[in-house]
């Protein structure tokens, strides 16, 4: 059995490989070539089933056999920014936007509102799809944005990022302490029990 991950992110590729250790863990890319998903949810559960769901349909129609899809859509939330980028931060600076795009972005709307820091969350909502049957799991981080970037950690949004409890941000800190709190790790752990549950 193995997990085909719904996502094109090289860092949460990386994560996820990392969070799953004794399971065979492959990009859809790697069996069903390099194409975009459009995320036309509103939320982050309506985007990780769009994905999940588009990835189950393709292998099934190439008669992929033993196989589970999980997506993850994910992102960071402002309150002072009526929780934005939230669904967008992938494209907060534009459709084809980089992680240092996006980050100068925030930054940008920080140095607006005169801020050097202000609280922020990130959500993660991971899809899980096994013989066509949907569950959807959450998780989420609590902490600070701030208007610089600081360290080469991680990806996306990390830099800009302090965890609460900490003073570093993900960009200085290792994963090895991110995926103790993560969003991504809170939610692979409700993940992983329906996944005990249903395999
Ligand atoms: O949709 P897929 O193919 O999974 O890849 P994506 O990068 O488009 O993923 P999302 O649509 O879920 O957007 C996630 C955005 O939130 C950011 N993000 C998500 N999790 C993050 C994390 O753990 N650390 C830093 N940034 C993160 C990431 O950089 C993206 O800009
Ligand atoms: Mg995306």
């Amino acid at each position: 059995m193995k997990i085909v991950l719904a996502s094109a992110n090289k860092g949460k590729i990386e994560e996820f490989k990392k969070l799953l250790p004794n399971i065979e863990v492959v990009a859809y890319s790697d069996i069903l070539g390099k194409f975009d998903i459009d995320e036309t949810g509103f939320t982050f559960k309506e985007n990780a089933i769009i994905k999940a769901s588009v990835v189950n349909e393709k292998l099934k129609q190439l008669g992929v056999k033993d196989f589970i899809v999980i997506s993850d859509d994910s992102g960071i939330s402002l309150p002072i920014l009526q929780n934005e980028p939230g669904v967008f931060s992938a494209r907060y600076a534009g459709v084809n936007a980089s992680d240092k795009d996006n980050n100068k972005k925030l930054i940008s709307k920080l140095d607006e509102l005169n801020l050097e820091n202000t609280p922020a969350f990130y959500t993660a909502c991971i899809t899980i799809i096994y013989n066509d049957l949907i569950y959807t799991v959450h998780g989420f981080m609590y902490g600070v944005a701030i208007n610089k970037e600081l360290g080469e950690n991680g990806f996306g949004y990390d830099p800009l990022f302090i965890p609460n409890g900490f003073t570093k941000t993900l960009g200085e800190l290792d994963f090895e302490v991110k995926q103790e709190f993560s969003h991504r790790s809170r939610a692979l752990n409700l993940a992983k029990k329906v996944l005990d549950v249903i395999l």
